[in-house]
């Protein structure tokens, strides 16, 4: 569909179906065709701000309108019996929704059938090819795509075995997910649902614009201050705190003014030789990784890291903490029984119960030797740092043969520009963060409790004749 016949088909459309214009429309983004549509400005609007857009709240695309819809559309009913136990999230539901609304033989007609066939193809990773999607490997985002294939292989499976010959293609089901994650909102009380219309915003990291909910319907609204003339662009953000690979992840673009990755999860994995490996794994529900933030992106959440390291690097982890500490320390974990005769694993730091990984910090800060504890898990997070610049940079030659070997060139909106600048902006952070890291070591390996410690672990090993590194004393 042309952006001309999709502008004159979904605005009355949307008109239809209790939309309220105020001062925005929908057109081509203006100087980025790459863009698809846009919300623009119809007149020059004041700096005093204002109402732009009203979606009324039966078209907000929830959880609730699709079981509301389900009543009056039998083949709907249908899908959603048949697949009841599986399907209770919103996104399940959406999805299903949507697949109904693309599979459907009858002669029911949707009104959102107009909305979904209108969307164009997102540029999500989870659709890029399999040689573009190797672009990414060494970046935090080729084990996030790879998750998420393997996620909706499962999901695919899952249906297949649901609805028997009504099966979607795997290709049908990767594209229905993209639309929805591309377009979805997390909106209190409504939770997560897709908004037809305000959707046509695109993002900028200084927006022009911002939504909220009133009386269920959604209101866009200009930001006091932002004076935009006729034409203009009308934007939101889709989330200050997303970091890059989140955003090529979810949105399948990289902001033109991202100058840092802003933020990485990196995958640790507990010590081969860690007695508790098993009980620890099957007790913590935190996902098992580091978040490494560039301060200056997180600016407006100053208290959210665990390390504050130097030079604008932060770092933060629920499961490292348990990786770092063992019996000799203090933790010991229990099977408990249950009133229903069941057995719960029962983490206990010293006397005080654990009720979760991310409870465990705070008890450890309040030990003796926590500047010996923040010391082993800062040179764990170290390594697992060091390790992520080493996939990034070993896998530099593959990406550049890769590349060499595209007939369309480097398109610097297309997959291999992507890629080349989230490979760039990953690689900054992670260098800067083993900076940071080191000179957080130095320092603490100054600290008179980490150098008497130290003294006494040699003093121990000397006695008994064994040879013991600084390494070995700080990995237990
Ligand atoms: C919620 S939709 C916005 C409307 C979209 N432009 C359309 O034509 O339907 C989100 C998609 O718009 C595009 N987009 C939004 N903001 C962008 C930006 N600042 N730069 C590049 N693409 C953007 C991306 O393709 C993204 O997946």
């Amino acid at each position: 569909m042309s952006q001309s016949t999709f502008s004159s088909t979904i605005h009355p459309w949307a008109v239809l179906n209790g939309v309220r214009f105020g001062s925005a429309h929908i057109g081509p983004t203006p100087g980025h065709s790459s863009r698809g549509s846009a919300l623009l400005a119809t007149a020059d609007l004041p700096e005093a701000g204002g109402l732009l857009l009203v979606v009324p709240r039966d078209l907000v695309l929830s959880r609730e309108t699709v079981l509301e819809t389900a009543k009056a559309d039998r083949g709907l009913a249908e899908l959603l019996e048949a697949t009841r136990e599986w399907a209770t999230t919103p996104r399940l539901t959406i999805l299903l929704f949507l697949l109904h609304l693309t599979t459907t033989r009858t002669s029911h007609s949707s009104r959102f059938t107009t909305y979904l066939s209108s969307l164009p193809t997102p540029p999500l990773p989870t659709l890029w090819p399999e040689h573009q999607v190797n672009f990414l490997s060494g970046t935090t985002l080729a084990s996030a795509v790879t998750a998420k294939l393997s996620t909706l292989h499962r999901e695919w499976t899952t249906l297949a075995s649901l609805l028997a010959d009504h099966t979607p293609s795997l290709l049908t089901w990767t594209m229905l997910d993209a639309q929805y994650r591309s377009r979805a909102l997390e909106l209190p009380p409504i939770g997560a649902c897709m908004a037809p219309i305000l959707d046509m915003a695109n993002h900028a990291s200084s927006p022009n614009a911002y939504y909220d909910v009133s009386n269920g319907d959604i209101q866009l609204h200009l930001h006091g201050g932002a004076a935009v003339a006729a034409g203009e662009e009308i934007t939101i953000s889709y989330g200050s705190h997303k970091g890059a690979c989140e955003m090529l992840f979810s949105y399948g673009f990289l902001p033109s003014d991202m100058c840092s990755a802003g933020t990485l999860f990196l995958p640790i994995a507990l010590a081969d030789d860690d007695p508790l490996a098993p009980a620890k794994r099957a007790w913590c529900t935190a996902a098992p990784g580091v978040r490494i933030s560039d301060a200056e992106a997180k600016e407006d959440e100053p208290d959210a890291a665990d390390g504050e390291a130097p030079r604008g690097v932060t770092w933060d982890s629920d499961a490292l903490w348990l990786a770092v500490v063992n019996e000799e320390d203090g933790l010991s974990i229990r099977a408990a029984r249950r009133l229903d005769g069941r057995h719960d694993l029962v983490v206990l730091w010293r006397d005080s119960e654990v009720p979760h990984a991310g409870a465990l910090r705070p008890l450890l800060e309040k030990e003796e030797l926590w500047p010996v504890l923040l010391l082993r898990a800062t040179v764990v997070v170290r390594q697992v740092v060091e390790a992520q610049v080493e996939g990034l940079e070993g896998s530099a030659g593959e990406f550049e043969r890769a590349v060499s070997e595209v007939s369309d060139g480097e398109d610097e909106f297309g997959p291999t520009g992507l890629a080349r600048r989230l490979r760039g902006l990953e690689l900054d952070l992670l260098k800067r963060a083993e900076v940071s890291l080191d000179g957080q070591i130095a320092e603490l390996m100054r600290h008179p409790t980490v150098t008497a410690y130290l003294e006494s672990m040699n003093a121990d090993s000397g006695a008994q004749g064994e040879e013991a590194t600084e390494d070995d004393d700080l990995a237990h």
